[in-house]
């Protein structure tokens, strides 16, 4: 005991000394700070005293162009220190609060020596800066940390493995500074931590796991290697949490070749996207690019039309009758699918033998170029050639043509009258850049300017529009993929439907992707960055097509996917998705497994396993907590009443997030309707960008991601989850829960729900009053 209370003095007065550590450090590096700060300033207002400009001879130009480089030099070199030192300040400032949160005592094979190796979210060294006071949590020797109870331990760092024995493995909490509990461990973490993390009210903003990471997650966090990292888990066993660790992991230790910009984060919504956000400022990195798949595909189709939403296509799929909707579902299969993708193939194959369909090119309301004549153009050209290739080399033929017909227009006297209508300035310009050309400017120069100003100014939008590729008629030409589309009965229908959408520049949902990959396989992908990491979230919501386009965006990216197969709520999309055990990918690809569960209760991971659309066990993690309630409304009491009466009651629970989930938006909206003139109540649709505390209505698949203290889930009659594909968005619904779960119904509840046995939840008839 003695021994016990001796340590913990010593880890009190640790702590204390690495706090005084962190403030000296932080008192050095502002005084740093702000010196280079005045040394950026002064360098900018002084930068070209030091510069002596010297035009004359050739080598006085190479000077002046050599001292100004190397002036500039010096001032990106002062300004990265001070961002470094920034990043060192905001770092130190979190250590403050928590320098550290485990140690593990590590004996090296061979070596005499145990270290103490204290693990926290950065590093930080002595005030001699020799030996290490806090180690990085993604240093390589943490990991052991993770990964074993004391005994024989080992890790692996870029050159080797390192074999050694673990005597102390110790868990602190630390909270503003203050040493709130120590705990010795010999499993691999210990509850209590977890425990406390775990049983925390749901919050705005996901909060990151380093100090609580469990073995298994470690592995996907840590994983090197193949191309393709697949993780399918189990609704709440922390996809996203190793994911964003994962990326935090893999800056660290890929510096040098992968900066943040570099890296794709999709997720499926942008209320997600808001709740993630922080994860990795917390972590001192950088945030990365992060969007919905959706946005990804705007980016890269035409501005003029109007695409659709997944979110959409669902809800239309839903509000579809039983007979029409199997024909819909088999049409969204097939384009869905990568044959598909091997049929545009083909087709581009045969235009690229025939011809493409072009825009003529006009101006000033006068036929300039004849379409005719640029079909001419691409059929003159090497047949083999790639598209792409014939395209470039087709747009440099109309820049070319258009240079051409510049220097006939120039002549003309509409010239003349346009330069009557420039502005005083702008004809000061001209005359000014008349001057410079020739030093005896007359009258006959400053006319030529003008003129050669209008003729830029008033072809600039055309040359724009020859190099944005608006001469040919992509989207014309995939109308006529689709309306040529030979296939059953399913097809026949949908493509009428579909022209007439296309027609009113309506682009559906299961025809947006495969159209970005129609044109850009004509005028070439727009790839504006380099993306060296894909980081897929949700990814059993994709489609095969979707997936295979971005491996064709980018071939040389890795990917790391992660996904619940139980949470497939477009299910009916395709019958394959990424996250599938017999998924085929071409390269390099390794599959990690998450079966335990760390968001809901035992009791709710009990209930929702008996409607898991797979059947994989889940693991829950021992959290013990109220069973779920399911609810049967009489016809004596109205939706409105026992919504209101529950929401209250979760409220005097003690429960901050409280969602109303239902199927769909419509649903949704009604519920809102009924509710919002008596409490306060959030009504979540696609554009919500951020999650607020207190009480929501939110259609299940914009809760896909997020979590709740309390869910309510409105209606899970058989009459609205009796279909297989109902079932992944009731098991996605009930999964949002982590402390509290109710489930309403009329009249007879889903068939999914009469599979969990009766001693997995409370059944009432009629919520009392
Ligand atoms: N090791 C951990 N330590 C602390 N909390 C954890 C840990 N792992 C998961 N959690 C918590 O469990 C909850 C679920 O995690 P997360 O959202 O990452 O799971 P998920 O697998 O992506 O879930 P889903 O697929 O159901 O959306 C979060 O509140 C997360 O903070």
């Amino acid at each position: 005991m003695d021994k016990q209370n001796n340590n913990h003095e010593f880890e009190y007065q640790r702590l204390e000394k690495v706090l005084d550590i962190i403030d000296k450090k932080q008192h050095a590096l502002k005084e740093q700070s702000s010196k280079v700060k005045e040394d950026v300033v002064e360098l900018r207002k002084t930068f070209w005293d030091d510069i002596t400009v010297n035009m004359d001879e050739m080598d006085d130009i190479i000077e002046t162009q050599e001292s100004i480089k190397q002036q500039s030099n010096i001032l990106a070199q002062k300004e990265r220190h001070y961002g470094k030192n920034y990043q060192r300040m905001n770092q130190l400032e979190r250590l403050k609060n928590q320098p550290y949160f485990g140690r593990v005592d590590f004996q090296e094979e061979g070596s005499e020596e145990v270290e103490k190796i204290y693990i926290g979210t950065s590093s930080l060294m002595d005030e001699e800066e020799k030996d290490f006071l806090i180690y990085d949590w993604r240093a390589p020797i943490s990991s052991i940390y993770y990964d074993y109870a004391p005994g024989p331990v080992e890790y692996r760092t870029e050159e080797e493995t390192v074999y050694g024995d673990m005597s102390l493995k110790r868990q602190y909490m630390i909270r503003n500074g203050k040493m709130k509990g120590i705990f010795d461990t010999s499993v691999t973490i210990r509850d209590e931590m977890l425990q406390e993390s775990l049983s925390q009210a749901a919050d705005t903003q996901m909060k990151s796991i380093v100090s609580t990471i469990q073995q298994e997650q470690n592995a996907v966090i840590r994983h090197r290697g193949s191309k393709v990292l697949v993780v399918q888990g189990a609704a709440g066993s922390g996809k996203t949490s190793a994911a964003l660790q994962r990326i935090a992991y893999l800056l660290y230790h890929h510096r040098t070749n992968l900066t943040a910009n570099q890296v794709l984060l999709l997720s499926p919504n942008d209320l997600f996207t808001s709740y993630v956000a922080n994860v990795l400022p917390e972590l001192g990195e950088e945030p990365v690019n992060q969007q919905t798949f959706h946005q990804f595909v705007l980016k890269g189709t035409d501005k003029a039309l109007r695409v659709d939403t997944p979110f959409n296509q669902m809800e239309k799929l839903m509000s579809l009758k039983e007979e029409e909707q199997q024909p819909q579902i088999e049409a969204i299969q097939h384009f869905s699918s990568v044959a598909f993708m091997e049929d545009i193939n083909h087709y581009l194959e045969k235009l690229n033998q025939t011809n493409l369909t072009f825009r003529s090119i006009r101006f000033r309301n006068e036929l300039l170029i004849d379409k005719t004549e640029i079909e001419n153009y691409f059929a003159s050209l090497e047949k083999d050639m790639r598209l792409p290739n014939k395209i470039e080399q087709l747009r440099n033929w109309l820049l070319q043509r258009i240079r051409e017909i510049q220097k006939e227009e120039i002549k003309k006297d509409w010239v003349l009258d346009q330069i009557q209508l420039l502005t005083k300035d702008d004809y000061m310009k001209a005359y000014h850049e008349a001057e410079s050309e020739h030093e005896d400017s007359n009258i006959q120069d400053e006319e030529k300017v003008l003129r050669e100003k209008i003729i830029r100014k008033t072809f600039a939008p055309l040359k724009k529009m020859i190099r944005q590729n608006r001469f040919i008629n992509t989207f014309k030409m995939y109308m006529d993929l689709i309306a040529e589309l030979n296939g059953n009965n399913a097809i026949q229908e949908y493509k009428a439907e579909a022209i007439r959408l296309l027609r009113k520049k309506q682009l559906p949902w299961e025809l947006a992707t495969a159209y970005n990959y129609f044109k850009g396989e004509i005028i070439g992908h727009e790839v504006t960055r380099p993306v060296h990491l894909i980081v897929i979230d949700e990814a059993q919501d994709y489609t095969p097509f979707q997936f295979a386009y971005l491996k064709h965006l980018y071939p040389y990216a890795s990917f790391t996917l992660l996904g619940d197969v139980n949470q497939a709520i477009y299910s009916y999309a395709s019958e394959e998705n990424p996250i599938q055990e017999n998924a085929s990918f071409k390269e390099s690809t390794e599959r990690i497994v998450l079966t335990k569960s760390y968001r809901s209760t035992k009791p709710i991971v009990d209930f929702t396993s008996y409607f898991s659309p797979s059947n994989q066990p889940v693991e829950p993690f021992e959290r013990n907590g109220a069973l779920p309630e399911v609810i049967r409304l009489t016809k004596s009491i109205s939706e409105k009443d026992a919504l209101l009466h529950k929401i209250e009651e979760k409220q005097n629970e003690g429960y901050e997030t409280i969602a109303i989930i239902a199927k769909t938006a419509d649903a949704c909206d009604k519920i809102y309707q009924k509710l919002h003139k008596e409490i306060r109540i959030k009504q979540i649709n696609e554009d919500t960008k951020t999650y607020q505390k207190g009480i929501v209505v939110v259609p299940v698949y914009l809760a896909k991601g997020i979590e709740f203290d309390s869910v309510i889930l409105a209606d899970a009659s058989s009459e609205v989850y009796s279909h297989a594909a109902d079932k992944f968005l009731l098991y996605t619904a009930c999964t949002r829960a982590m402390h509290d779960l109710t489930v309403l119904y009329t009249e007879e509840m889903s068939p999914f729900l009469s599979e969990v046995p009766k001693e997995n939840y409370r059944y009432a008839t009629i919520v009392e009053r």
